[in-house]
């Protein structure tokens, strides 16, 4: 499980400084797919490297804790400071255009065996690799060519295929499907769904398109302007949503006899217009996992501080 406690993470520019998570308290459990959605700058992608340890100037932790209930292969307890050492062995970030983040002039095979965490003798894991690249839909000769002789739908495969091959309890996966046509980007998708199936690890994916939500997650996270307007079931926050921003990016979705497609691709980037709202950081437990920032709580929920 994943403890967040008040989290405040921010940017200096100059004398200004932006809290682009403030004061986030969550707790994510292990063996599930948790989504990530609101609209664009609402820190859905501070939190993820946040999370993943990834934290460079301008970006800090100005408050807050991360406690990670992972143990390293040899059985080290993971914490906020060694996480980096475990980067692509029990945590993974699949990054936003990350097809895009393959080296052009280098063949596949020769990034896989520079990969962090790959064992020296090189002849085993290309042998494992292209076995693994196999089960995962890619053909043989995929390993052996450039980045550009490859689809983006074959690139995007090859680096969930990295993030995975290593079996990590947790992936981190910033709008995995972006830039891949809707085929791919479901094709994508079912092969995340299958391999967290397979392992039982937590994946966290980032998402504008609530229908991907719907069909993948099992929990829902649902920020706005740095902070936390609902968490819970994914059932749960799809049928019964309680914060009105919530409710505006479930309304965005096509329902049955609705031919005008409008929210096929419901995109929850900048979905509030002009309205705005103001969220407490405290969230309310409204029924059994299922939270809600303290400005919608029903009356009778009672605080938890999720
Ligand atoms: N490197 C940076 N320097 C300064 N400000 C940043 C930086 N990265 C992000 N921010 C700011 O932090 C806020 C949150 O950005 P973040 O990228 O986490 O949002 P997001 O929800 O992931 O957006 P998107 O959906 O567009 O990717 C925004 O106001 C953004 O401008």
């Amino acid at each position: 499980m994943i403890s967040i406690k008040d989290l405040q993470v921010s940017y200096r520019l100059g004398t200004r400084t932006i809290h682009a998570v403030d004061g986030v308290t969550l707790d994510i459990p292990d063996g599930c797919i948790v989504g990530i959605a609101g609209e664009s700058g609402c820190g859905k992608s501070t939190l993820m490297k946040a999370i993943y340890g990834d934290i460079t100037s301008p970006m800090h932790l100005s408050r807050g804790s991360i406690t990670y209930g992972l143990k390293s292969a040899k059985g080290r307890q993971v914490t906020a400071q060694n996480i980096r050492e475990e980067w692509f062995k029990s945590i993974s970030y699949v990054p936003q255009s990350s097809m895009n983040s393959l080296n052009p002039v280098i063949r596949i095979r020769e990034q896989f065996i520079d990969f962090p965490g790959t064992d020296s003798n090189k002849k085993r894991v290309l042998e494992r690799a292209r076995a693994y690249m196999g089960k995962l839909g890619l053909p043989p000769e995929a390993m052996d060519s450039y980045p550009h002789q490859l689809s983006g739908g074959m690139r995007q495969r090859m680096m969930i295929g990295l993030a995975t091959f290593f079996q990590p309890e947790l992936i981190i996966a910033d709008e995995p499907t972006t830039a891949l046509d809707v085929v791919v980007q479901k094709d994508i998708l079912m092969l995340l769904m299958e391999l967290q199936e397979e392992m039982k690890n937590t994946i966290l994916v980032v998402s504008h398109d609530m229908g991907v939500h719907y069909q993948v997650t099992h929990k829902m996270l649902i920020m706005y302007a740095g902070r936390v307007v609902e968490y819970g079931d994914t059932d749960s926050v799809f049928s019964d949503p309680q914060h009105p921003y919530t409710k505006m990016l479930i309304d965005s979705l096509p329902t049955i006899g609705d031919d005008s497609m409008r929210g096929l691709m419901a995109s929850a980037a900048g979905a509030s217009g002009d309205r705005a709202y103001r969220v407490e950081p405290k969230l309310h437990e409204v029924k059994p996992g299922h939270f809600v920032a303290q400005a919608a709580a029903a009356p009778a929920a009672h605080s938890v501080g999720a």
